[in-house]
């Protein structure tokens, strides 16, 4: 099952860029066993000043054609890892072939994407900036990785 990430915003090089780098690849090595990957980032950006709007048809155009849709949204479910990693199995083993996971920009995702989606993640009630919700969002998918092998990255 291939795991897409569609973000609002380029992240130049940097510290956040080298974290979410490191994780997807770290998240595509272990996953491969486990038929998840390739890991892809696909940033977006609209120029125009058009808003939540104009970056949610931007985000549908980045999603691969039949892929469920995961919005990162702090109104969204709060999970364990483990609950995380079991629900990423779940989608692979119900047949699924791509995931796309949206992260929206500076003012959020357009309600109108939001309500199309099949899965609300939250990480916590508070607001991050996105750019590091990109950074957790990379990590949890290689925690989940690890966890669904075995491996002792994630300790709870
Ligand atoms: C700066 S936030 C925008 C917050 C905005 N007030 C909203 O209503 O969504 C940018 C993006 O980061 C993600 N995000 C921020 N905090 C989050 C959280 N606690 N859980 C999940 N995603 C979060 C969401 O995808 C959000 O669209």
């Amino acid at each position: 099952m291939r795991l897409h990430l569609c973000v609002v915003g380029r992240l130049r090089k940097g510290p956040e860029k080298a974290l979410v780098d490191d994780y997807l690849d770290r998240a595509e090595k272990t996953g491969r066993a486990l038929g998840l990957g390739p890991v892809s980032c696909v940033e977006v950006e609209d120029k125009k000043g058009g808003g939540m709007a104009a970056e949610a048809a931007l985000l549908r155009r980045a999603l691969p054609a039949g892929a469920l849709l995961c919005v990162l949204d702090e109104r969204g479910a709060r999970m364990s890892s483990p609950d995380f990693a079991g629900q990423i199995a779940k989608w692979r083993d119900t047949g699924r072939q791509d995931v796309a996971f949206a992260i929206g920009g500076a003012d959020g995702i357009d309600p109108f994407l939001r309500a199309e989606a099949d899965f609300a993640l939250s990480f916590g009630a508070m607001v991050w900036p996105h750019m590091l919700v990109r950074v957790m969002l990379a990590e949890q998918l290689y925690r989940a990785a690890s966890i669904l092998a075995g491996t002792p990255y994630h300790r709870a």
